[in-house]
């Protein structure tokens, strides 16, 4: 049965929940993100289901999901197993033991005042030594050029650019966490990215079996441990903690997020503090492997669907490299500072993160209590999922919601015209932490790669479709495998 006052929504049955209705007729497998728009269609803007036992509500209208995760008691997240292989892992429930009782310590699963402890010294610090200061676009200027000048050797041959970016990215993120700047062909960056790679496409079955298993804790018991991939999750953290520990030990007592976080624990002296000793440096590990997991493929790739759509639509880019021209002219790379008077490029990047809408479902959250809305409950315990889709696609407010269409975010005299529903980096309490910096980098990779070079098809390949309607297993819209001629 179903708590009194639940969101419409299909039957709920023993152990399955509603998993039947979230079957994808393509794959023959349960699939969230298709499932949601089915259910969005049956049942209307709010509705609610069960993933196993977990009882979950969707939320779809703009308005709604500006109300609901403005609430404190939707700014969790829900228990994640998988992810407890993190290092350090019950150090979040020493802060919170009930509201951390299944959740890893680092910024985006954590929950309460170990969350809201890290997360605003995180902003803070990270705005002091990166992403406010005009140093960093220096910084990542500097990667703009190594990256062309990595992709200059391939110009004029079909190639896929799709690691070249991962590592780039990763690379500038680096510099601002640690203060140093590596190679392009460093192993170091090889390593994370596969590393982190690895991660974001295995936390798949881990919580599914868990969620299955008469004790959660079973997951823990080798056998388990094996089959549900939680050993290959342990390995792959076990990995990046050995290569963050030496940069922790070594440390240089400079300005870069490391070092201010280890004087934040230095100076630490009340014991439930989540930066006290020995925990505070499992979360500094963790906040860095999150932000590994967080910002870089989430930017890479939402970049590497700008360039599938510039092989769509060679018309933008004909009119984005001639207003680069006007513009910043070829002597310098754009800037920022060059940003308010780009209006088509600001157009097209907007409509590029419109449709692109790279984690549709934003990140799951979870209430701590009952929330009302629209005079339906959500109970406590539930997971909150915010279809950031279903925003950036309203027909109601973006008319022909699948096709490319820079020009709606063009007025009368062709000035950029943000809208407040481009929504990519969700909303409220929990809203991106990188948000700003993913603009800047989209922003200046973007402009310094086009100002270079021509972004051409491969002569007789047709580029593959863009549409929403691609199986997504995990959470975030993979763009598809292609190849491009930079010329
Ligand atoms: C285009 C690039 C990016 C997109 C589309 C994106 C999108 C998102 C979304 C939808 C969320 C969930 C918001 C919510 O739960 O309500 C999120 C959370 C988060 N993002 Fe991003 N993100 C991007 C880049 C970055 C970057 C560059 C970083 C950091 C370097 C970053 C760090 C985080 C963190 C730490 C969280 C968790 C925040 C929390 O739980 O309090 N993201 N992001």
């Amino acid at each position: 049965s179903k708590p009194k006052s639940f969101p419409p929504g299909p039957a709920r049955y023993p152990i399955l929940g509603s998993a039947m209705s979230l079957q994808n007729p393509k794959t023959k497998k349960p699939e969230l993100f298709y499932g949601i728009r089915k259910l969005q269609q049956e049942y209307g803007s709010i509705f609610g289901f069960y993933l196993g036992n977990q009882s979950a509500v969707a939320i779809t209208k703009f308005e709604d999901i500006k109300e609901i995760l403005s609430k404190s008691e939707t700014a969790h997240r829900p228990p994640v197993i998988g992810l407890a292989a993190k290092p350090g892992k019950f150090t979040a429930q020493e802060v919170d033991p009930e509201l951390n009782k299944d959740n890893p310590p680092g910024i985006i699963l954590s929950n309460g005042r170990y969350w809201s402890e890290q997360r605003r010294f995180m902003l803070k610090t990270l705005r002091e030594f990166g992403f406010g200061k005009s140093s960093m676009e220096a910084g990542i200027q500097e990667d703009v050029k190594m990256l062309i000048d990595h992709l200059a050797l391939r110009a004029g041959k079909p190639t896929e650019i799709g690691e070249s970016l991962n590592i780039a990215i990763i690379n500038s993120l680096w510099s601002i966490l640690v203060g140093e700047k590596l190679k392009l062909n460093d192993p170091k960056l090889e390593m994370v990215v596969k590393a982190t790679n690895d991660l974001i496409t295995s936390e798949g079955p881990t919580g599914l079996i868990a969620n299955l298993l008469p004790h959660k804790s079973m997951i823990y018991w080798p056998f388990f441990k094996q089959v549900s991939g939680y050993s290959l999750i342990e390995s792959i953290m076990k990995k990046l903690e050995a290569f963050m520990l030496p940069y922790i030990e070594n440390h240089q007592n400079s300005d870069s997020y490391i070092d201010e976080m280890l004087r934040e624990i230095a100076k630490t002296t009340d014991k439930t503090s989540s930066f006290y000793g020995e925990r505070g440096q499992f979360a500094l590990i963790n906040n860095v492997i999150d932000l590994f997991m967080a910002g870089v493929e989430t930017t890479s790739s939402s970049l590497l669907w700008s360039f599938l759509y510039l092989l769509h639509y060679p018309e933008c880019q004909a009119k984005i490299q001639e207003e680069l021209d006007r513009v910043c002219g070829s002597n310098r790379l754009p800037n920022l500072d060059d940003k308010p008077s780009l209006h088509y490029t600001n157009a097209f990047l907007q409509e590029s993160l419109r449709l692109t809408c790279f984690v549709p479902l934003s990140v799951f959250h979870f209430t701590s209590e009952d929330v009302t809305v629209h005079g339906y409950v959500i109970p406590e315990k539930t997971m909150v999922i915010p279809s950031l889709y279903h925003v950036m696609h309203d027909p109601d407010h973006f008319p022909e919601p699948g096709l490319f269409k820079p020009d709606r975010f063009l007025d009368e005299n062709g000035h950029f015209m943000a809208n407040e529903r481009v929504i990519p980096f969700g909303v409220g309490r929990r809203i991106c932490l990188g948000k700003s910096l993913a603009e800047k980098e989209l922003f200046l990779f973007f402009t310094g790669i086009l100002q270079r070079f021509s972004v051409l098809n491969v002569p007789g390949v047709t580029p593959p479709p863009f549409g929403i309607d691609f199986p997504m297993p995990g959470i975030v819209r993979n763009v598809p495998r292609f190849q491009l001629v930079l010329q």
